[in-house]
């Protein structure tokens, strides 16, 4: 029964088109993958050399591992994890759950008739709270990496070859790792601003957002993005005056226009306060604090903004520093991201790159995708990642979660849609607890009643579309979800809901 259901997985998947993803993705199309080459350089030791440990490196290292290759990877910093563990995903989450805490105790558990007199913040505690959860899961992957049989190499790796990685190691030595494919995973670092200097005290990063050892009256964030929102609710819940400067004409310019418009009312009632279509171009940090100077985004007159620490979230760049990709002619784009096929490798035979430091969304989830399929390729088996249909959550509160094609790119593709929506309002659940900000957003092609794209805004977003991840997967029609039972009372009902408003009507309102 197994092997036959294994049979039928591994014909659905062959069938399945292994290049279907977005615009921008996995363009590079060389004709050089080769699995049965020749390896010119000495005896490897290696099947597989992971660089980098982040969600991309150390979890391709441990499926390399458990598809019976002999693997290492290689890591600087001194902790398995990557960006996501140690300065991202992870810290950030445990930051916006105990802010989330401290702005629900005062805000609304007196609704619920639970009363105290005072509430207090504990930086201190807070941050190590949050560096516990770090460093219990960094080691969690050494852990695993021991239980999997994946060498861990401390140290600076930089290619000299296609089979030959030299790595600095923290002793001030030098080893060669050897390997028959070498797969690049360095991920991504903080993109500056012209004449703005991290010094990550009072103009930081999200990195030095995620340590601040006082609260800031003022902050001043730049950029709208991910980090933008997600730190400047942490601090903002924790009492500073946040203000959002960003270029664009909107917050999270990838975001479906409907949601983005409430999530936006939703900051601004928090107390976030946006200035769009503007642009910072000088900041003068002097003792007493920082003074930006702004100028709408298309010219005019130059105005000053006061703040006593100003985060820099304006994106990512690809990491590629000192790599030595130069060296061995791996070629990237403009912009310095690693170019690779639908199989993840290079131009260079045997050398892949995966995660950030590629073409596609920066998340931690498609860099783990993007790890399994490198390897699975590389041990001669079919891979899958579909950019498409790559969830995306801004950890905000309320969260606003979509996956698919947002009404925008759906009208621009010319295809004739539904829409279907369901507002937490009329939902059970949210009512109960008191929560009910937010609506399901369902798109779905008219004729065929495909689902084509999902957005979700809803304190648990975050966890709600997976359902519609499945969905998307699965090439589903509104109506595949809508008569699915789902329990009641429960939040995912609204997905139930918005489901049936796509194809037909929906029951509660
Ligand atoms: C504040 C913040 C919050 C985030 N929150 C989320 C979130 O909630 N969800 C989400 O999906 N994504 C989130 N991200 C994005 C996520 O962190 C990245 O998409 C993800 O970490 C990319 O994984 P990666 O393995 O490609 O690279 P990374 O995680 O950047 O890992 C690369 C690793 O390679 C190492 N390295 C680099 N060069 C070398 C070298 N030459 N030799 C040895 N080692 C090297 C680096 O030290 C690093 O540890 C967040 C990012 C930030 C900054
Ligand atoms: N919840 C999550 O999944 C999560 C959380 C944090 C970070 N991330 C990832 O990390 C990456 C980086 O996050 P981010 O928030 O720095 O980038 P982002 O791309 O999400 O947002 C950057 C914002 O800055 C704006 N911007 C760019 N230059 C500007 C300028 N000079 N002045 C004002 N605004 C400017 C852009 O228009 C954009 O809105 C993202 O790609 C995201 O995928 C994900």
């Amino acid at each position: 029964m197994a092997m036959a259901s294994l049979a039928r997985r591994k014909a659905y998947l062959l069938t399945r088109n292994l290049s279907n993803s977005s615009s921008d993705v996995l363009k590079y199309s060389p004709t050089v993958t080769s699995f049965s080459r020749g390896f010119a350089s000495g005896s490897e030791e290696n099947d597989v050399v992971v660089i980098g440990g982040g969600p991309g490196g150390y979890v391709a290292a441990i499926k390399a591992a458990q598809l019976g290759l002999k693997t290492a990877c290689i890591e600087k910093r001194g902790a398995l994890g990557g960006t996501c563990l140690n300065v991202g995903c992870i810290p950030s989450k445990a930051l916006l759950h105990s802010s989330h805490m401290y702005h629900e105790a005062q805000h609304s558990f007196a609704n619920h008739g639970v009363k105290f007199s005072s509430v207090e913040i504990d930086l201190p505690a807070m941050m190590a709270q949050k560096d516990k959860a770090v460093s219990n899961l960094t080691r969690g992957i050494e852990g695993l990496f021991k239980k999997n049989k994946v060498s861990y190499v401390k140290g600076y790796g930089k290619l000299i070859s296609p089979s030959e990685v030299s790595v600095e190691t923290p002793d001030g030595g030098n080893t060669v790792v050897k390997g028959k494919h070498i797969i690049i995973a360095t991920g991504s670092d903080v993109k500056s601003l012209p004449g703005i200097t991290i010094d990550e005290k009072r103009i930081v990063s999200s990195t030095g957002a995620l340590a601040l050892t006082e609260i800031p009256k003022k902050l001043v964030v730049i950029g709208a993005g991910y980090i933008g929102l997600e730190m400047g609710s942490v601090w903002g819940r924790l009492g500073s005056e946040i203000t959002v400067v960003e270029f664009a004409a909107d917050i999270v310019p990838t975001m479906d226009g409907e949601i983005r418009k409430q999530f936006q009312r939703s900051l601004e009632k928090q107390g976030m306060k946006f200035m769009l279509k503007t642009k910072v171009v000088g900041v003068d940090s002097s003792a007493d604090g920082v003074k930006l100077t702004l100028e709408p985004a298309a010219g005019g007159d130059q105005t000053i903004l006061e703040a006593d620490v100003v985060l820099v979230s304006a994106g990512r760049s690809p990491y590629t520093g000192g790599l030595g990709l130069d060296k061995i002619g791996v070629e990237t784009d403009k912009i310095g991201r690693i170019l690779v096929n639908e199989r993840f490798s290079t131009n260079v035979p045997g050398v892949y790159a995966i995660g950030d430091v590629i073409p596609g969304p920066m998340l931690a989830h498609k860099a783990e995708e993007d790890g399994v399929a490198c390897v699975e390729f590389i041990a001669g088996k079919t891979g899958h990642v579909d950019y498409d249909k790559v969830p995306g959550v801004v950890y905000t509160h309320p969260e606003v979660a979509s996956v698919g094609k947002t009404e925008e790119q759906v009208k621009a593709l010319g295809v004739e849609y539904r829409v279907g929506k369901f507002p937490f309002m009329a939902n059970s659940r949210a009512k109960a607890i008191d929560n009910a900000e937010g609506l399901v957003k369902i798109l779905a092609e008219k004729e065929t009643d495909k689902i084509l794209g999902v957005h979700i805004m809803a304190p648990n977003a975050g966890e709600l579309i997976h359902e519609a991840a499945i969905a998307l997967q699965y090439d589903a029609a509104s109506e595949d979800i809508a008569r699915v039972c789902h329990a009641h009372p429960t939040m995912s009902e609204a997905v139930k809901e918005a489901a049936m408003a796509t194809y037909d009507k929906p029951i509660h309102i």
